[in-house]
């Protein structure tokens, strides 16, 4: 958690009159977009991106693989419906300088794609960025025979001296306390000459929804991949070496982006229609269908997406999020409103996230005259009828949606820097209000 008072601006936030009743659609996936990038300019072949998400992390992504040559063009896709992009894989190439901002997606997935870079790629970052874990990364892509100037710091910023090609092979690592280094080191192996075998040696591994969506989206364009769930041995991922088929995919909707609205119906005793909300998929906002209904709610999946019913009532949970960990502030805020204490539990690693997450909500929503403790790996949470005030967002997305739903029952809420919800939701203030107003 940082200094936030440098951002001024004050978002008063809706609060709701009655129960809320829309249809909300929801723009694409951050972390299928951010993979879809790196997979289909690591292919064979050109392919398509149909409905990619457009906003502060993705375009980042996409910055920097053009930079390093990757064609990436706007169009509509090959049956000439929908907004898409068109990516063509190149030659990757330095020098370039990549800007990461605050996103772990591009800090991590994109150093690997650098090693096979001829030249050096540059990384940088928002001041944030230097402070999240990187090691994993850095490390592994030594062992697999990159060369990396980090001076001895072990995070950003960094240059990686892309060889052209990397030997790959076998290499273990502590993820601890970022999936990400896993599914980052799996999405350029089928490049790696000798492809990947990645071992996780530490404490418990998060988010493995996240991991199983890198596996998926590989399999998805032909790569080769053993994995401890399908049979594999624990805590191992291995993949082949081979050809990446371009493709033609359609983004899902981001459902860790639909958390807020979602929480509308279920604070104000309403209904919210997500369309689109696919029937099988690896994004950790699937888990909201049951974590939400424990609260309180129900939802039914129908062709015309997920319609989620909030009953009037807000129970509190007990639940492991260790799985789902970016789904915590939104659940956080949920909770501090409910009939009853939260524990919320599995998500130590929230610490190293855009800010400090379980500081953040905890001093948010203790300022609003909540009682919120931290625990070893968590968060109990017990409500307390709260009063208005200004909501601190830290440049964390979450933080701004996770105060709007605290706004909706509590009056004089003002969350500070809304714009701050642009890193995977640009339209939130508009989306917000639209929701209110429908
Ligand atoms: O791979 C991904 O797209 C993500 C993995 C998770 O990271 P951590 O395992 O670091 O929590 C998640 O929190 C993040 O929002 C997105
Ligand atoms: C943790 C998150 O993002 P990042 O991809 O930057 O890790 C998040 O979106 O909640």
């Amino acid at each position: 958690m940082t200094d936030s008072s440098v951002h001024p601006a004050l978002w008063p936030a809706p609060h709701a009159t009655g129960a809320v009743d829309a249809t909300v659609t929801v723009p694409g996936s951050k972390s299928v977009t951010n993979r879809a990038l790196v997979l289909a300019s690591l292919a064979a072949e050109p392919g398509w991106l149909r409905r990619p998400l457009r906003s502060r992390d993705t375009l980042l992504m996409a910055e920097a693989l053009r930079s390093m040559g990757v064609g990436i063009e706007e169009g509509v896709g090959p049956d000439g419906s929908g907004e898409a992009w068109r990516v063509i894989p190149a030659g990757l190439h330095g020098p370039t300088t990549v800007d990461v901002g605050n996103a772990g997606t591009v800090m991590r997935f994109l150093p690997p794609v650098a090693a096979l870079a001829d030249g050096p790629v540059r990384f940088d970052g928002d001041p944030r960025a230097y402070e999240r874990p990187l090691t994993g990364v850095i490390d592994a892509l030594r062992v697999l025979g990159a060369r990396i100037d980090d001076e001895g710091r072990g995070s950003l910023p960094m240059t990686v001296h892309g060889g052209g090609a990397l030997d790959g092979g076998p290499v273990a690592i502590d993820a601890s306390s970022s999936s990400q280094f896993v599914s980052a080191l799996l999405l350029s192996a089928p490049r790696f000459n000798q492809g990947v075998e990645v071992r996780h040696t530490g404490a418990r591994l998060p988010s493995m929804p996240h991991i199983r969506m890198t596996v998926d989206m590989l399999r998805a364009v032909g790569a080769q991949v053993d994995e401890p769930e399908t049979g594999g041995e624990p805590n191992v991922w291995r993949v082949t070496h081979s050809a990446l088929l371009g493709r033609d995919l359609t983004i899902e909707p981001d459902l860790s982006n639909a958390q807020p609205f979602l929480a509308a119906a279920l604070v104000t005793g309403g209904r919210v229609t997500i369309p689109d909300w696919p029937e099988h998929t690896t994004q950790p906002g699937d888990a909201l269908r049951e974590i939400f209904t424990a609260m309180g709610g129900s939802c039914e999946l129908t062709e015309r997406g997920l319609t989620f019913t909030g009953s009037g009532r807000i129970h509190g949970i007990d639940v492991d999020l260790g799985e789902v960990g970016e789904l915590t502030p939104g659940i956080a805020a949920v909770a501090a409103l409910a009939d009853s204490p939260s524990t919320l539990s599995g998500v130590a690693h929230l610490r190293l996230h855009e800010t400090d997450r379980l500081a953040a909500l905890t001093k948010e929503i203790n300022e609003l005259g909540g009682d919120v403790t931290e625990t070893a790996d968590g968060l109990h949470i017990r409500p307390r009828p709260l009063h208005g005030g200004t909501f601190h967002t830290y440049d964390d997305h979450r933080m701004a949606t996770a105060g709007s739903v605290i706004g909706l029952a509590v009056p004089g809420v003002e969350i500070e820097n809304v714009a701050t919800t642009a890193k995977t939701l640009p339209d939130f203030p508009q989306m917000w209000t639209g929701m209110l107003g429908a």
